[in-house]
């Protein structure tokens, strides 16, 4: 199932598919880190986007564990894919175009698989030998992924300082994002993911080009924040999600890769200024050295912390949940269960929706 249509607006069809969902969503988990975890090696400025070129099938794999455990939402692998990135690895702009859709095409073609053997079920009809269908598959939407022009600086500039000096502003932004957006609002995804903003200026800039360049494909904005109030540059995330409910088409609002224990408080921030859903997808809690390029384990919440929370957050009004950086399979599953435990038990809120 696809979000795009013409006659609805945005908000509500974002609706009808958490109505469809039971009220509310899971989104996927960690997907570079995963792909670490799975033996890639990411210490490259396209960070998970080298697999698209290298791995392709480790990307498949990834998406699938993740379907598999209940997500449904899945985030491409165009994080940090940028023009400009494959530019400085000698690629042409039409490789670089085609490496973006491909993140899409293989969460598309994931899901497709996904979907194949979900609905074939484990029984067969012995007389036909048919496949008798014994699952009703779920709703699941592809989310092409934009990481922040301080993903594509891959000095981890999006979470240590937020702001990027005096020679960018909202017009650089929105150069720097325009053609890949457009690029990734032709693929084929349902909606777009813009991940991991720190700063206003970039949210203005995203939401002035959705704008002004027509796309006609959903989007939501997710902020990082370091301090439970404010975004990674120190702008006030009310401010921040104030610019995201003013575009008509950014369908939720929330916070990604930012530690767990901050998530109740920014979710109620939000929720302040937008009656727009709520997403959050936070990382594990650790931390991340970007001059060593690796994650201190010291801070991380276990697996079962982290899903204590779950409750909370949906309580307090966040209707998308999922994991970032350092979660894994087992951390969605169980936020899958905690999510639908609650569906059954009649405490999701339907009627906020
Ligand atoms: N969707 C991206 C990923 O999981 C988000 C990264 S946040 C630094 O790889
Ligand atoms: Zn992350």
């Amino acid at each position: 199932m696809g979000l795009k249509s013409s006659v609805d607006p945005c908000s509500r069809l974002m609706k009808s598919f958490l109505h469809q969902c039971g009220g509310s969503a899971v989104i996927d988990g960690g997907l570079a880190t995963e792909l670490e975890r799975h033996g890639a090696n990411l210490n490259d400025p396209l960070w998970s986007a080298k697999c698209l070129i290298s791995s392709p099938h480790l990307i498949t794999r990834v998406h699938l564990d993740y379907l598999a455990a209940g997500a449904n939402i899945i985030i491409s692998a165009s994080y940090q894919a940028t023009l400009q990135g494959f530019e400085a690895k000698g690629l042409s702009t039409v490789e670089g175009e085609a490496l973006l859709k491909k993140s899409v095409q293989i969460a598309c073609e994931a899901r497709d698989i996904y979907y194949d053997r979900a609905t074939k079920g484990s029984s067969w009809d012995i007389s036909s030998g048919d496949a008798i269908t014994t699952t009703k598959p779920r709703p699941i939407l592809v989310a092409a992924s934009v990481g922040s022009y301080g993903a594509y600086l891959a000095d981890g500039s999006e979470y240590r300082f937020g702001i990027y000096g005096d020679n960018i502003n909202l017009e650089t932004l929105k150069d720097f994002h325009r053609r890949r957006v457009q690029v990734l609002a032709e693929s084929g995804a349902d909606l777009i993911a813009f991940e991991t903003i720190p700063n206003k200026l970039e949210a203005k800039a995203y939401a002035e080009l959705l704008e002004e360049e027509a796309m006609n494909i959903p989007a939501w904005f997710s902020f990082v924040s370091k301090d439970g109030m404010n975004v990674a540059s120190g702008d006030s995330i009310e401010d921040c999600a104030l610019i995201a409910d003013s575009c008509e088409q950014v369908i939720a609002v929330g916070i990604n890769c930012t530690p767990p224990r901050y998530i109740h408080g920014l979710i109620q921030s939000i929720q302040r200024v937008t009656s727009k859903p709520i997403l959050v997808y936070p990382n594990s809690g650790e931390t991340y050295d970007a001059d060593r390029k690796e994650w201190v384990a010291s801070k991380g919440v276990s697996d079962v912390d982290f899903v204590s929370y779950v409750g909370k957050w949906h309580e307090a009004g966040a209707s998308l949940i999922g994991g970032c950086c350092r979660t894994t399979p087992n951390t969605i599953t169980a936020i899958s269960k905690a999510l639908s435990s609650r569906s059954n038990s009649g405490e999701n809120q339907m009627e906020t929706l």
